[in-house]
């Protein structure tokens, strides 16, 4: 993938996609573009995985990144003049929701392993639903709030990190205020 755009400048984000998706209404859109380029690699990538969904092997797909995600929901809202109802607290509310539906999939069901196995795949596809819900707030929430998603979570796993030290906390799952040392 980073090779197809290795002419870009990698630093500039914009430069991610081929023709960068503009703010604006967009008739022949790129937008339906890429997103059948993301399905397709998506589909490609996923009849491996999904051919064992309760599996121990699993990794996400290399695309889109959270910057694609951000310029397609962006593109999305603006086709439908959408934007003026985004502000940071609807979104807030949304994402809220989205994550209550989540919640309703799991509900009544007792514990469940990783995997889920014996969901059956309708069950498996309303779980990527709603947590693809989640996600596309989740990210146009913090392009509201101005916060660099994937950078922000990098630096977040780096405190993370040092206020769990491996050799300090492992195998106990206690919060960091129950230590005493
Ligand atoms: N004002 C809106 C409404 C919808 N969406 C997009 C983002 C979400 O991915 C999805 C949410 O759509 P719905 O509110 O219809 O919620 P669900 O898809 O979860 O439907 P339901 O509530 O029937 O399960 O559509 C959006 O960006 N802005």
């Amino acid at each position: 993938f980073l090779e197809k755009f290795s002419h870009l400048n990698p630093i500039d984000t914009r430069t991610v996609l081929p023709e960068p998706i503009n703010t604006h209404v967009n008739p022949a859109s790129s937008l339906v573009m890429h997103f059948h380029h993301f399905r397709r690699t998506a589909q490609q990538n996923g009849t491996a995985r999904r051919s064992d969904p309760e599996g121990g092997q699993f990794s996400f797909s290399a695309e889109p990144s959270l910057e694609q995600i951000r310029r397609l929901q962006a593109e999305f809202t603006e086709e439908r003049d959408w934007s003026q109802f985004h502000q940071p607290r609807n979104l807030l509310m949304a994402l809220v929701g989205e994550v209550g539906e989540v919640a309703e999939l799991f509900q009544w069901r007792g514990e469940v392993s990783e995997g889920l196995p014996g969901w059956s795949d309708s069950d498996r596809e309303k779980v990527a639903q709603e947590l693809s819900d989640v996600c596309i707030y989740l990210v146009e929430l913090a392009e509201k709030c101005r916060v660099d998603l994937p950078q922000a979570v990098l630096r977040k796993m780096e405190l993370n990190r040092r206020k769990y030290p491996a050799s300090k906390v492992h195998g106990s799952a206690k919060k960091y205020t129950e230590y005493t040392d």
